[in-house]
């Protein structure tokens, strides 16, 4: 049928002349999906003809057709319409909303923007201008309700579009626009007078009333594209579009009526341009009404359907549709396509897209629908249509978009009464419909046991009261065990087409969210697949909508940190994060944003992100007093990201013994401070514990080696079935550096102040130099190769002198050991005349269950005596590397090389959370 405009041998405008008032169509949409032009009634065809399904057979019959006309009916495929259609002379249709047409301007950007369009033909659909059809209301309802201020009203009305018009217009344009205007307001006051006498107004009047604002935005249209030499008409829709009541504050069109109206008018007016009245339509005996809710969208659907338009743009003021609502998820993205399914899905949750009655008329006829910004026309918008074209068969792209629906609540109806018994849903929903609750989700398990489903939650009360009351008798003698609702949820929507086909992407889904340890209460996916839903406590609402968007959608895996103890560890931490931060967003996607710094005495918070240029000076200025527990009150209290980590560059025992509580909250926890996991053992194993029993993680690997991997190496080797024997190296930096290098050239005690100045040590050098540092890294080998040991266990041998063990300070220690340097450079020649070198170790006998730390003596050609600098060397002796162990080595300690390992765990973490390796 569209075909036969197509091959028109006719210039196009005269084809289109001739296509409409000949062009009846009948039965469109057969069983068979046929098409069917009738052309019986068109008496300057003759014969019969029906044409065939192929290329060829459908061209020749066209041409055929069209030269040499017959009667009949043709039938073509609605493939092959599509596919052999040429797009040229075909319409375009444009609605432009009331914001786009709030002003004299933007008035005329809209025609500039239709004069743009290079398509043959253009139908224009316009609303009133903004706030008109709130004026217009407000006219009726001052009338009917006695108040005579509806003349100011209405002088306002006039006022409004006389001011426009003047801008916009001039010469005869502008008279004969002014002079409809004048008369239109005359019968309105007449109107409004009689309503006001009246004191009621039915609902004709008022639509009647209402829908001028229409007519005069498109006169004023059409008359600023006519200014430009264009030919254009306007049309009042009422002459056109002929609807009939379908349900309360709904109408449905009368496709066939309209058709034919449309075909008349276009008998008369056959312009290239037309100007169409949005929202207003009249009723099969020609009394005005509008089209409700949505009305201009709908008039450009309908009447796009009507002349099978190319295409509808709906112009408005934002850049298209979002893959979800960008005031909760600042990175969603314009969707560049969606099918229809999904764009009705979409509009279900409240996002900004048509309402789905909107797209009911286009979609039947494949007829795309763009939304674009009328402020914006760089933005391409996006485009609904029936399959999109860029559908790239990527898992990720099959989730088109994540909504959500807030204040809801739960309610489960359970009981094995339920099971294998009709007629218990439709029991319980028929209650629910006599309340007049509105069902937005269900979900029963197979087993029938349990039935739940989610209502509004200030429609929750009466529905459980009217289920209470409906099953009295079966919760009395235990049919069902209970009626229960759960208030304070919401719903989180996953809407795309091609989720139907592809498997995984509820994994994906799930998976995300429980990564952002979130509890998911219900869940539903109907047969379609267009749409998983989840239903979820609110307050983890966004947490789960912001999760779920970034799994899946390109943007990055968003990574909350909040350091603790920027000292020499965190403070090296914070930069290197600064200088990598936009590699890591460019190249991995991984979006990493501090949110607080707090040091023993101050703290500073961000909800979005400290720019850490300039940390430190805002730590020092801007910061608030230091209180741990606020600080992690505003980690969890964060809701922009939905995953978090707390970093402890501190040596606190105290701040290490708040790990569990922090992984409970679902807080990751990465640290180089050793004291949790060389701390009491029950504590660790409880912290263990809870970290394989979540999907919360807890990382640690500077806590021996320092960036070295030593942790992950010992895992590796376990994890894979290798069984450790035997754990032996210098796991002191501090003391590697000082046996290194005290060779008879400085004193011991310049050799220690040198360590400690190149940040090696502890902050109080004595816990090296004692040997706990060594012992705590033995400690944490030992326990994670298995054993159950308390840092008491280990045997240690203290360098530090008995004399010096009470000094209140790390300075005044410092002081007093130059006092011990003879005793040093005594014992350091003895092992020097032996051919030896003093070395300090710590040993993981796996076997005996043992641990060991001391001063041992080994030959110049050991290989621990081969070490510089801050070297660490660790051999790991096992079941696989028996004969010769692995050996781990290199600076183990010192602010790069540590902060460069935590930095790591943070990359280990973002790597679990779904970022790319
Ligand atoms: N220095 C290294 O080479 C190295 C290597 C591996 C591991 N580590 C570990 O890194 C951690 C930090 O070492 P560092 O050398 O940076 O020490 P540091 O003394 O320079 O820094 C520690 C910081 O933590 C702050 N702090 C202490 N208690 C706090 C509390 N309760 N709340 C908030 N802040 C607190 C201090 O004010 C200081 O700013 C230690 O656990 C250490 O064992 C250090
Ligand atoms: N003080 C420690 C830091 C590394 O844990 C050392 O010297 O090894
Ligand atoms: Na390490």
């Amino acid at each position: 049928m569209r075909g036969l405009a197509v091959a028109s041998p006719l210039p196009p405008a005269a084809a289109a002349a001739r296509r409409w008032p000949r062009a009846s169509f009948s039965g469109r949409e057969t069983s068979t999906q046929c098409w069917k032009y009738d052309l019986s009634q068109d008496r300057s065809l003759g014969g019969s003809l029906r044409i065939g399904q192929s290329q060829g057979s459908l061209l020749r019959h066209h041409s055929t057709n069209l030269l040499r006309p017959a009667a009949g009916t043709i039938s073509v495929e609605q493939d092959d319409i599509n596919t052999y259609l040429p797009k040229g002379d075909m319409w375009s249709v444009h609605k432009f909303g009331g914001t786009c047409m709030g002003t004299p301007q933007r008035i005329q950007s809209v025609a500039d923007i239709v004069l743009g369009d290079s398509s043959e033909r253009k139908l224009v659909i316009v609303s009133a201008m903004s706030k008109v059809t709130d004026m217009m209301y407000n006219l009726v309802h001052k009338a009917q309700s006695r108040d005579d201020s509806y003349m100011i009203a209405l002088e306002e009305v006039f006022e409004k579009h006389m001011a426009a018009a003047k801008d916009l217009l001039d010469g005869e344009d502008l008279a004969s626009f002014l002079s409809q205007l004048h008369s239109d307001v005359s019968s309105l006051r007449a109107m409004l007078s009689a309503i006001y006498i009246a004191g009621h107004a039915t609902e004709s009047f008022s639509d009647f009333v209402v829908g001028h604002g229409e007519l005069w935005s498109a006169q004023m249209l059409s008359y600023a594209i006519k200014k430009s030499g264009a030919p254009c008409s306007w049309m009042d829709t009422r002459e056109v579009l002929v609807v009939k009541p379908s349900g309360p504050n709904q109408v449905d069109p009368d496709y066939l009526e309209s058709e034919n109206r449309l075909q008349k008018w276009f008998s008369r007016q056959p312009a290239e341009i037309i100007v169409a009245t949005g929202f207003i339509a009249s009723t099969a005996e020609n009394i005005p009404t509008t089209l409700k809710r949505d009305g201009s969208d709908f008039s450009a659907a309908i009447i796009g359907s009507l002349v099978r338009a190319r295409q509808v743009t709906i112009w408005t003021d934002v850049d298209g549709v979002f893959s979800a609502d960008p005031r909760k998820v600042s990175e969603a993205v314009i969707l560049s396509t969606l099918s229809y399914q999904e764009a009705w899905e979409m509009s279900y949750f409240g996002a900004n897209v048509l309402h789905p009655r909107t797209i009911i008329p286009v979609m039947k006829d494949n007829i795309p629908i763009v939304i674009r910004n009328m402020f914006n026309i760089s933005a391409p918008g996006t485009m609904i249509c029936r399959q999109p074209a860029n559908d790239n068969g990527d898992l990720d792209a099959c989730v088109k978009s994540f909504a959500t629906i807030d204040n809801l609540a739960l309610v489960n109806v359970e009981g094995t009464g339920m099971a294998g018994v009709p007629g218990t849903s439709s029991a319980i929903f028929s209650v629910v419909k006599d309340v007049g609750a509105n069902v937005i989700m269900i979900s029963q398990a197979s087993s029938e046991h349990s039935i739940c489903f989610a209502v509004p939650e200030k429609e929750v009360a009466a529905v459980s009261a009217a289920l209470h009351v409906r099953f009295r008798e079966a919760l009395a003698v235990g049919r069902l065990s209970k009626v229960e609702v759960i208030n304070g949820c919401s719903i989180l929507a996953a809407v795309g087409l091609r989720m139907a086909s592809t498997p995984g992407v509820s994994a994906i889904l799930f998976d995300a969210l429980a990564k952002a340890n979130i509890n998911v209460r219900a869940i539903a996916q109907g047969c379609s697949e267009y749409n998983i839903t989840v239903v979820l406590k609110q307050e983890d609402c966004v947490r789960a909508l912001r999760a779920a968007h970034s799994r899946f959608f390109l943007s990055k895996t968003t990574l909350a940190v909040g350091i603790i103890g920027p000292g020499l560890i965190g403070g090296t931490l914070l930069n290197q994060l600064k200088d990598q931060a936009a590699v890591l967003k460019e190249n991995m996607n991984i979006d990493l944003r501090v949110i607080g710094i707090t040091g023993s005495s101050t703290m500073l918070l961000s909800d979005t992100g400290i720019d850490l240029t300039q940390w430190k000076e805002l730590l020092r200025k801007e910061a608030e007093p230091a209180d741990l527990a606020n600080f992690v009150r505003h980690m969890s209290d964060n809701h922009v990201f939905p995953n978090k980590v707390l970093v402890d560059c501190t040596a606190d025992t105290s701040v290490a013994s708040h790990y569990y509580d922090w992984l409970k909250k679902g807080i990751h926890v990465i640290t180089p401070n050793k004291k949790a996991n060389s701390g009491p053992l029950d504590q660790y194993l409880k912290l263990r514990t809870l970290q394989r029993a979540s999907y919360t993680h807890y990382f640690y690997e500077a806590t021996v080696g320092a960036g070295l991997p030593i942790i992950s190496t010992l895992r590796g080797l376990l994890e894979t079935g290798d069984k450790i024997l035997h754990i032996e190296g210098i796991f002191s930096g501090t003391l590697s550096y000082i046996f290194n290098n005290f060779e008879g050239t400085r004193t011991f005690s310049d050799v220690v102040a040198e360590a400690k100045e190149a940040g090696y040590t502890e902050p109080d050098p004595r816990d090296d130099l004692s040997g706990t540092d060594v012992a705590r890294k033995v400690i944490i080998l030992a326990r994670e190769s298995g054993l159950t040991l308390e840092l008491s266990d280990i045997p240690v041998k203290s360098l530090v002198p008995e004399a010096l063990a009470s000094c209140s300070s790390a300075d005044e220690f410092m002081q007093k050991l130059p006092s011990f340097d003879e005793d040093w450079a005594k014992q350091r020649s003895e092992a020097e005349a032996a051919g030896e070198v003093l070395r300090y170790v710590g040993v993981v006998d796996a076997v005996n269950q043992k641990g060991q730390v001391e001063l041992r003596r080994y030959k110049r050609d050991h290989p621990f005596a081969q070490l510089s600098g801050s070297d660490n060397i660790i051999a790991f002796t096992t079941s696989r590397y028996k004969e010769q162990p692995l050996i781990v080595r290199g600076p183990g300690a010192g602010a790069e090389v540590t902060a460069g390992g935590v930095f790591c765990d943070i990359l280990r973490l973002a790597s679990s959370l779904g970022a790319p390796s």
